[in-house]
């Protein structure tokens, strides 16, 4: 049967180097929310559309162990037989795929919006400096916008902006009637002090979630965050589109990011899992990991997550994109996760892929955080 129920321990006491910053991989991140209001207003209409066949339990089993919930009892023929053939085999959790469709829906309301009131959502992002990594992002984030019809803004401004220059166009952005979301690409740069920007964002269009007041509702139990930030929303809806069980599992979250890492232990606690945060100062951070029916990885540090750290039939959502070299790619490196793929392709029920796992998500979730923010703002329901 797939995974071996022994986990050899050996060769993985590895340090955990997690880069405590928000730079590199720490790179994505949005927000998305759990509580079911929040849920049901922000996504009714995927959660709707999407009638998933198969439920992945995660458990207390020893293999990992796929049941069919359909109606009928039957499980769809393709996925059976390769379920057969690939005994060893994970499913994968296909980001790519449930972002398109995401992103089909938010175009379909963006229209609907349009027809009904006249009013199309805007999206202002603010680029400061030139990291060529955020002006692929920025540059991708609008193609997207224009890909639902959402109006994008763009706010490029020098290296040597001052903190009050960045501030007065996010002012102008909070004042803006076509603008709903706006969101400030991170990094900054170090002289930048990071929580003066992200303070002078209104929360009503704070649309990554990053606002102290966003996070602190939260982090509290029956209050409801007007956003949730984009990556940790795009892993849990992952776990929702794909039948994944939270509720009463064990969930560990390695990175406490304020970006990935936080928010998604929060979002996983308000969907009744128990959850464990792993970091930089956790000593044996292996032992917890293998407790963990549900693991969010978010560290940035490649392969670092090995398949001894892996409970038989966990399921993985792979936040880290990490460049590794690698000659016989055309741009001298490749993408790979926080967790060994091959290894743990072995051992888990499901895993995102690096690429098209989580990243493709984040920018879904930013969408339909704009549309929500233009929806509530025109109170269209
Ligand atoms: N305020 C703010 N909000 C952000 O959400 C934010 C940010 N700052 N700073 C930078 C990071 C990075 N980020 C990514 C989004 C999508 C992919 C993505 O789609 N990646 C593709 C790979 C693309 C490739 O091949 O290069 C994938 O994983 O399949 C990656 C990274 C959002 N970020």
């Amino acid at each position: 049967m797939a995974a071996s129920s022994s986990i050899t321990t050996s060769s993985t006491t590895s340090k955990l180097l997690f880069t405590s910053s928000s730079t590199s991989t720490a790179a994505r991140l949005l927000p998305f929310t759990t509580t079911s209001s929040f849920k049901c207003r922000a996504f009714h209409f995927h959660r709707h559309r999407f009638n998933p066949l198969l439920h992945v339990h995660v458990g207390p089993f020893k293999n990992p162990r796929i049941v069919f919930t359909h109606s009928t009892n039957r499980p769809p023929s393709s996925f059976v037989s390769a379920a057969l053939a690939t005994e060893a085999s994970a499913k994968v959790i296909d980001g790519k795929k449930v972002a398109k469709e995401i992103r089909d829906e938010v175009a379909a309301e963006v229209s609907k919006m349009k027809e009904a009131i006249g009013v199309v959502p805007g999206l202002a992002v603010i680029l400061v400096g030139d990291r060529k990594d955020s002006a692929t992002y920025v540059r991708n984030k609008k193609k997207a916008c224009e890909d639902v019809g959402i109006k994008s803004f763009d706010a490029r401004l020098p290296e040597d902006s001052t903190e009050e220059e960045v501030i007065k166009h996010i002012s102008g952005f909070n004042n803006d009637p076509a603008v709903h979301g706006i969101l400030v690409q991170l990094p900054l740069p170090s002289h930048i002090n990071e929580q003066n920007v992200l303070n002078a964002v209104c929360i009503e269009k704070d649309v990554d979630g990053f606002h102290p007041l966003n996070i602190g509702r939260l982090a509290m139990r029956g209050r409801e965050p007007l956003f949730v930030p984009c990556t940790p929303k795009g892993c849990i809806e992952l776990l929702h589109r794909y039948g994944v069980v939270i509720k009463g599992k064990r969930a560990v979250v390695i990175g406490r990011s304020n970006i990935v890492g936080m928010p998604a232990a929060l979002l996983l606690q308000r969907e009744d899992a128990t959850v464990s945060v792993v970091h930089s100062r956790t000593k044996n951070p292996e032992e917890f990991t293998r407790e963990a029916d549900i693991i969010i990885s978010a560290v940035g540090q490649a392969n670092m997550v090995k398949g001894s750290w892996i409970k038989p039939g966990a399921v993985i959502i792979d936040v880290g994109i990490n460049p590794v070299e690698d000659s016989k790619s055309p741009r001298g490196y490749r993408l790979v996760g926080d967790v060994c793929y091959d290894e743990a392709i072995k051992i888990a029920s499901a895993i995102t892929p690096v690429p098209g796992g989580v990243g493709p998500m984040t920018i879904a979730m930013l969408l339909s955080n704009t549309l929500t923010s233009a929806k509530r703002i025109h109170n269209f329901k």
